[in-house]
């Protein structure tokens, strides 16, 4: 199969869909690897590199989508990159079309077979979201310490306080892989912390794991809004795999908070957990501030750490790229039927149903089309 790379155009994405490593890997199956010229550089790849490994590097990017069976990426293709796609097109990436209705009827338009890294399953876990969430979570309390102290808007507080003065409060709704590795640096960093989730296993986990460091509360409108008035610094973690996300914080919860709070909202990608979360930022403009609080809603966080989050998420896709290469993608989604569900479009047909919700459009089921 040949596979291409894409170099990423979104704002300060740093991050590349494949490592030189992972390059080896589908070279050595047969494969054939175009990576676009220059494509590795924000996460320390030269074209070399990837040469030495096997890839052919090309400089025309209409040419490298005119020749690929698949084209991997990293982040939903945006406007400008619409038209390059063909008809029976493999497009293995992250899509999140639950909140892009141009990006999905593009996708239909162009009848892609776009295959979603976060929709794909193993063993109840997203293999394909998690190294990135693990990322964004631990993120989420760095960029929030920082938005907290006063020249960023925030009100002046260290997160960890110091002796004599209390520490901040930091809330994370949703105690998932975000939430927990939120709680896992805000922990580390002398925070007040708690977690908040509908899923009762869950908070009795992250009551184990973390000893008693974390206060784990039930997720209801009624405990939401307690704790978010008490916030210094809140953490939408929250997720309903490919749908869009829940406004669990509504604008009256907002304004409850102090002036100078800051929001986190990670689940902006699929649309965002907190109503004054009202558009998507970029990390060279990632914040604005609404009621006094400062929100900050980048979609993209892990391309900003490009190279731990490059090497991350290769580890994590690599196999089921190869996968795909080698047995086709019907043949490589009958056999698994975790990677099956990482089918969100074929042909001009949605075929996840969290997406077809968001977009009130008909469902056509994956096993149908696989037959
Ligand atoms: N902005 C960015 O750059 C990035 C964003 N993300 C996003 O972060 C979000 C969270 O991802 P993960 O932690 O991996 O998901 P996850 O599936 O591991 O965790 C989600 C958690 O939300 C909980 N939840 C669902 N409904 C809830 C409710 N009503 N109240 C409280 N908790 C609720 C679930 O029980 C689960 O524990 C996703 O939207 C993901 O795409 C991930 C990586 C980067
Ligand atoms: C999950 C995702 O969209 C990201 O890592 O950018």
């Amino acid at each position: 199969m040949i596979i291409g790379v894409a170099k990423e155009i979104k704002n300060n994405e740093n991050r590349v869909a494949l490592t030189p490593a992972g390059t080896e890997i589908l070279k050595r199956a047969g494969h054939t690897v175009l990576i676009e010229q220059g494509a590795g550089l924000g996460s320390g790849f030269s074209d070399e590199s990837y040469i030495k490994a096997g890839a052919q590097t090309i400089a025309d990017k209409k040419a490298l989508f005119d020749q690929a069976d698949m084209i991997i990426k990293v982040k939903e293709p945006l406007a400008p990159e619409y038209d390059l796609f063909h008809a029976g097109q493999i497009l293995f990436t992250y899509l999140h079309l639950a909140p892009e209705p141009e990006l999905t009827k593009a996708l239909l338009a162009k009848k892609v077979i776009g295959i979603a890294y976060e929709t794909i399953e193993r063993n109840h876990t997203l293999p394909l979201l998690t190294p990135m969430s693990e990322v964004a979570g631990r993120m989420a309390v760095q960029v929030g310490a920082h938005c907290l102290e006063k020249p960023f808007g925030g009100k002046g507080i260290l997160l960890g306080g110091v002796p004599g003065v209390e520490s901040a409060q930091v809330v994370i709704v949703g105690g998932g892989t975000v939430g927990t590795n939120a709680a896992k640096m805000a922990v580390g960093m002398g925070a007040r912390v708690a977690v908040l989730d509908k899923s009762v296993e869950r908070l009795v986990y992250l009551d184990d794991i973390f000893g008693g460091k974390v206060t784990t509360v039930m997720s209801n409108s009624y405990n939401i809004a307690h704790w978010v008035k008490n916030a210094d610094l809140l953490v939408g973690a929250v997720l309903l795999p490919g749908a869009k996300a829940p406004k669990l914080v509504t604008e009256e919860m907002v304004k409850s908070m102090e002036p100078g709070s800051v929001i986190v909202d990670v689940a902006i990608d699929q649309g965002g957990s907190v109503e004054t979360i009202d558009r998507v930022t970029t990390h060279s403009d990632p914040t604005y501030v609404k009621y006094g609080v400062v929100h900050y809603s980048v979609a993209n966080m892990p391309g900003a750490v490009a190279r731990t989050s490059t090497i991350a998420l290769t580890n994590a896709t690599i196999d089921y790229a190869l996968q795909i290469a080698n047995k086709g993608w019907q043949g490589a989604l009958r056999a698994d039927s975790g990677l099956a569900k990482g089918l969100n479009v074929y042909d001009g047909k949605i075929t996840f149903k969290g997406v077809a919700e968001a977009h009130r459009l008909p469902c056509t089921p994956v096993e149908e089309i696989l037959g």
